[in-house]
């Protein structure tokens, strides 16, 4: 298994447990949806995940890797190389070009391919727009930019924090394919957040979770 979420305990200070008795696993080339009600603690979830955040008890493993074991230099290395994150609002890095952006995080994690950047604009359909900057990007171009930047690692793990919140409907499908492509190609994990029905029907699993619980 590449990700295993073992009786994952988590609340903020001064605050009701979030995640109670939260126990998950995800394999290689599997993709996960995970929904709930807003508060129900599924960023949180997906925090502990990237190892952003540290669990109260319980355990999570990622690749082998027992995250509570590692120090803050080895978390944020384990994010650089095993891990990227897309998120609702693009996050791209508004004084890079489009090409730029792509290729950040592969140069920050030390793999930068320019052939392997260059498929992935292609296929994102980007390769004419690499030279432009996020603000002449419409939603959906910087969502797939987000997209091209998060797999330029090569990930074994793709986070997604509501990753077509804020495009229209046909933008979102046409992110939703070209992610599930990307993931499909790569053989990486996707664990997706999301609140739509129709979204959490194309992934091979779903888990809902309410009250601190998977259900
Ligand atoms: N840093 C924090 N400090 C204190 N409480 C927090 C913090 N982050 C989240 N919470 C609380 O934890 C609970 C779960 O929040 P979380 O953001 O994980 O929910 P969510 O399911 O992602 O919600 P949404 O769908 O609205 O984004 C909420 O009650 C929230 O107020």
């Amino acid at each position: 298994m590449l990700v295993i979420f073992d009786k994952v305990q988590k609340s903020y200070p001064g605050g009701r447990p979030v995640l109670r008795n939260v126990s998950l696993s995800l394999d290689r080339g599997q993709t996960l949806a995970l929904t709930g009600e807003s508060g129900s603690g599924k960023s949180t979830l997906l925090n502990l995940a990237a190892a952003l955040d540290a669990v109260d008890s319980g355990e999570i493993t990622l690749d082998g890797v027992a995250l509570s074991q590692l120090d803050d230099p080895a978390r944020a290395a384990l994010r650089r190389t095993s891990l990227s994150l897309v998120f609702q609002q693009f996050n791209l890095i508004p004084s890079l070009t489009a090409g730029q952006n792509l290729s950040f995080h592969a140069r920050l994690a030390g793999c930068h391919d320019p052939d392997w950047c260059a498929h992935l604009a292609q296929q994102l359909g980007l390769s004419d727009l690499l030279d432009r900057y996020p603000e002449n990007l419409s939603g959906g171009q910087q969502q797939r930019v987000a997209i091209g930047r998060a797999m330029a690692a090569r990930p074994k793990l793709l986070l997604a924090d509501e990753p077509t919140g804020n495009l229209d409907e046909t933008a979102s499908a046409t992110v939703l394919d070209l992610m599930l492509a990307l993931v499909a190609d790569t053989g990486a994990a996707l664990l997706l957040v999301t609140h739509s029905h129709e979204i959490a029907a194309r992934l091979d699993r779903r888990v809902h979770l309410a009250g601190g619980l998977i259900a």
